[in-house]
């Protein structure tokens, strides 16, 4: 062999093995367990992502290993509820001094691969680095997912599901089959470009300021804009970070719920029966009252756990000294996650996980789900930087899901038996057609006078 070649192939083959030779007996986490390549080398992990499979493979070796696994040479992803607020809820201990550090909980800073930048040179609050900026954008949005701004939406939502609503009825008059992933996509998206979150009409409202008497969400931010507030192009970042975290995560989490419907007669039956029998018209099924259904809001809870729309886990960081996380101090510098696939459908958790069972969130729930550890699925994340939009999308969810089952009988159409199983994960759900024959209650068209 001569010089080069021995450069070029010995030396880098040679400089992994010792790298994993040092990530399984000598690294900081060498006593997690976990498949013995993911902790020699970040190389199968990166392999298995790569090829959509992350959900079910993490979920296995959860079911290996237990409630914590090394998935990489520097990760640790865990599945006991306790690792929630550990890792992402609000600070606990304490902060400053000798005593900081491993005695500290909560609110980990992103870790650094998970940090990106926008387009604009400006931060959204999704990447915004330092927590101070972090607070001072979170103050001023959280006035638009106020009570009252929420309730100032309705007739927004109300609109665009009338139209969701009609268009399927032609549909169904037809006798066509629809992709309810491609109508609930649309409906949502549709519905965040009139809130005015749209970048190219952004820019327009922003100069426009609350002067013109618009209250739409924007007007609730910019009211409060001060000097402590935000710039014009943070203003723009926050725009465009809305519409994607808000419109495609409603869609896919209602897409879930569908599919969990069909397939379940039992619970569908239910709360189609629940929903005609409340209401007497559909004019009467309006935001508040559709809060006081108990088994539509488990339908929904039940969904986020079945299918959340953020699958993959959430990437933190520990800090100096260690954090704790569940009961242990896990060492500065490690990269750490609740995987929530795995969480959600862990045997650990909840009994039949597999299983579509609303009752669960009852709060007089069947005895066999009684010890269910409900705090293990949060699909909106938890702590300063959980989902700023939750209230709204359940509201929107609560009241999109009751219009379909009084309007409509839903079947799952045989190609998209298996849909979500089928389904991969780059991250998000590869989000696949979900076809649905969709019948009008009203077959003779008699709409609304039943
Ligand atoms: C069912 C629908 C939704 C789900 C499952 C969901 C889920 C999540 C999750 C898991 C996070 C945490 C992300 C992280 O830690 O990096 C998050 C953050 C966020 N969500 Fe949602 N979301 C939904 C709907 C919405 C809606 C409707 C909006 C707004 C219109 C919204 C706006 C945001 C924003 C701005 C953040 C960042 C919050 C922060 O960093 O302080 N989301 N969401």
């Amino acid at each position: 062999m001569n010089q080069p070649t021995l450069v070029f192939l010995v030396l880098p083959i040679l400089g992994i093995l010792l790298r994993a030779f040092y990530n399984v007996f000598l690294h900081p986490l060498r006593n997690y367990p976990g498949p013995f390549l993911c902790r020699a080398t970040f190389l199968k992990w990166m392999l298995v992502q790569c090829q959509g499979k992350s959900s079910n493979y993490l979920q296995a070796m959860h079911k290996k290993y237990g409630h914590v696994v090394r998935i990489e040479p520097n990760v640790l992803s865990f599945i006991d509820g306790q690792a929630w607020p550990d890792i992402y809820g609000h600070k606990t201990g304490h902060r400053t001094g000798a005593a900081a550090g491993a005695n500290a909980r909560g609110n980990l800073p992103k870790s650094s691969y998970a940090v990106r930048t926008n387009a604009n040179g400006y931060a959204d609050i999704v990447n915004v680095p330092t927590e101070a900026d972090h607070r001072r954008m979170r103050r001023l949005m959280n006035h638009m997912f106020s009570a009252s701004a929420i309730a100032g939406q309705q007739p927004i939502i109300r609109k665009y599901v009338d139209i969701l609503i009609a268009r399927l009825h032609a549909k169904a008059a037809l006798g066509e089959r629809v992709d309810i992933v491609m109508w609930y996509k649309n409906l949502t998206t549709a519905r965040k470009n009139e809130f005015d979150f749209a970048t190219l009409r952004a820019k327009e409202r922003i100069t426009q300021g609350i002067t013109m008497e618009k209250h739409d969400f924007m007007s609730y931010m910019l009211k409060y804009n001060d000097e402590k507030g935000m710039s014009e192009g943070e203003l723009m970042s926050n725009s465009s970070v809305l519409i994607i975290a808000g419109s495609e995560t409603t869609a896919i989490y209602l897409s879930g719920i569908t599919y969990h419907l069909m397939l379940n007669p039992r619970v569908m039956k239910k709360l189609t029966h629940l929903v005609r029998s409340t209401f007497a018209s559909e004019d009467d099924i309006t935001p508040n009252l559709v809060t006081e259904l108990e088994y539509l809001t488990a339908v929904l809870k039940e969904g986020g756990r079945t299918y959340p729309p953020v699958p993959s886990g959430l990437p933190r960081q520990t800090t100096k000294g260690g954090s704790f996380i569940v009961n242990q101090v896990v060492p500065e510098g490690t990269v750490v996650y609740v995987h929530p696939m795995s969480i959600n459908l862990s045997p650990m958790n909840f009994a039949d996980p597999l299983e579509f069972v609303p009752e669960r969130w009852l709060k007089d729930p069947p005895a066999k789900y009684a010890n269910d550890n409900l705090e293990a699925t949060q699909p909106f994340s938890v702590g300063p930087k959980s989902c700023i939009g939750r209230n709204l999308a359940m509201a929107e969810m609560r009241l999109i899901l009751a219009r379909m089952v009084w309007n409509f009988d839903l079947e799952l159409c045989d190609e998209s038996r298996g849909w979500k199983g089928s389904q991969l994960v780059f991250n998000v759900w590869e989000k696949k057609p979900l076809i649905v024959k969709v019948t009008s209650r009203w077959r003779d068209g008699q709409r609304g006078k039943s």
